[in-house]
């Protein structure tokens, strides 16, 4: 049967849900943790290189700070909504929770397609962006970084912005900023490593040798081609590849580097001279390998194609690829399924390191943070595994029962139930 549209703060809430259900906590734990704490909408009016103005509608949303300030990128997308922010900050809250980093959850995003935009009307989009939210945000209150459609340069705007708006030089305000601008080594390449690194470790579980393995990716943008990169780099073979434009087939293994390198040039992946053939993109979820990593956007994975999934481990490299009735049948599969708050948690680690680093004005080195980022990641997993075998739940639900544990502790701590 057809999956209806899926909102996907709905599917946040439900995993929520299902976790408090599962540790019994007080009714009030939900009832807190079932809405962001505030949100904020802005219309930015950007003046456009024709010489019109043009209002953009931007979103902030500030989820649970019981922890520690809100943390969570901003998003440069066409479908954008207030929903999709909401679950997005959701699930910065249970993510943070995981990896043990002391911040709540924070998402935001504009309502845009960056590609049709100039570099100049991009610029002031940005800072319109940074301006609008600029008196709620803070090194202390709410950290946003980079997204879809977002990266290093953008979060350098918003920075010099922010500063304008309040007279304050505060480079933490915003991570994943370039190196060069109070960036952090390991920061650009961090998520990808992670989606990686949590994909290894769950083969070595169910005893498939990664580097024997095959491997299909959608997504090639910041996260979807550093995973292709360190996937190589462990000895896997990445055959099936896939973005907006494209889905492609090496039966012997991309040269990611030389994809990298084509895809930053072009854009996009089609046309790759070094593919043997092109499928329909959305082929890549269903592809014969024994890890897919999806990399792209939410509601990917669903009751449609789940049944005729073929990989063994599913490592979530996006936020939300996967509905709530797609993980059911993954479950039933006995697909492993590393969850995104798990999967991709590789980016807030190190945007928190960033964040130490600036608070500091000190750095590290790029071996430093990757293994401070490895160690959090690989303990992490190993702690939801264990729970899982206690509880006889999937990972997706230990990922939601050990977080959702130290957010409701903060809260009692607090005095909020
Ligand atoms: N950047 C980060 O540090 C983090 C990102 N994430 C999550 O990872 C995911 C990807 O983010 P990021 O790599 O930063 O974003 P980018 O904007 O860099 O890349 C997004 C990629 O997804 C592709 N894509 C979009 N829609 C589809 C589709 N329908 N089918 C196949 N490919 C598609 C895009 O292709 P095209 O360009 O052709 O549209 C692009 O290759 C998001 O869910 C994000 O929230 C999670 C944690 C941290
Ligand atoms: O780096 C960050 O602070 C957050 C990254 C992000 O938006 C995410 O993990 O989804």
């Amino acid at each position: 049967m057809a999956e209806k549209h899926v909102n996907v703060f709905e599917t946040a809430q439900k995993q929520v849900k299902q976790a408090c259900d599962k540790l019994g906590t007080e009714p009030a734990v939900y009832e807190v943790l079932k809405n962001p704490m505030r949100v904020l909408e802005v219309a930015i009016p950007v003046k456009m290189d024709d010489g019109t103005v043009k209002s953009f509608i931007g979103y902030r949303s500030q989820h649970n700070d019981a922890v520690g300030p809100f943390k969570g990128g901003v998003r440069f997308h066409q479908d954008v909504n207030m929903d999709e922010v909401k679950a997005l900050s959701t699930w910065m809250t249970f993510k943070c929770g995981v990896v043990g980093v002391p911040y709540g959850g924070g998402k935001g995003g504009v309502v845009v397609n960056p590609f049709e935009l100039s570099q100049g009307e991009l610029e002031r989009l940005s800072r319109g962006y940074s301006r609008a939210i600029a008196p709620l945000i803070g090194e202390k209150i709410d950290i946003p970084a980079p997204d879809v459609g977002t990266n290093g340069q953008v979060m350098a705007w918003m920075v010099d912005e922010y500063q304008k708006a309040t007279g304050e030089f505060a480079p933490g305000v915003y991570t994943g900023k370039p190196v060069d601008f109070y960036g952090s080594l390991a920061r650009t390449e961090a998520t990808g490593f992670g989606v990686v690194i949590m994909a290894r470790d769950a083969a070595k579980k169910i005893g498939l040798p990664f580097d024997k393995s095959t491997i299909a990716i959608q997504g090639f943008g910041n996260v979807g081609s550093f995973a292709a990169k360190y996937a190589h780099e462990l000895g896997g073979k990445i055959v099936a590849v896939a973005d907006h434009t494209a889905g492609l087939y090496n039966s012997k293994g991309f040269d990611v580097y030389a994809l990298a390198e084509y895809a930053k040039e072009n854009k996009c992946i089609k046309g790759f001279p070094g593919a043997e053939s092109e499928f329909p993109k959305e082929e890549v979820i269903t592809f014969d390998v024994d890890i897919l990593l999806p990399c792209a956007l939410e509601n990917q994975i669903t009751a449609e194609n789940a049944g005729n999934i073929k990989a063994k481990i599913v490592s979530e490299g996006a936020n939300g690829p996967t509905t709530l009735e797609a993980d059911e049948i993954l479950n039933e599969k006995g697909i492993v399924v590393v969850p995104d708050i798990l999967a991709n948690a590789g980016g807030v680690t190190v945007s928190y390191f960033e964040w130490v680093q600036n608070l500091m004005r000190y750095s590290w080195t790029f071996e430093e943070v990757q293994e401070k980022q490895e160690n959090l990641m690989v303990k992490a997993f190993n702690d939801i595994w264990t729970l899982k075998e206690e509880h006889g739940v999937n990972m997706r639900v230990a990922a939601y029962m050990m977080s959702i544990k130290r957010v409701a502790d903060a809260m009692k701590l607090r005095g909020w139930y």
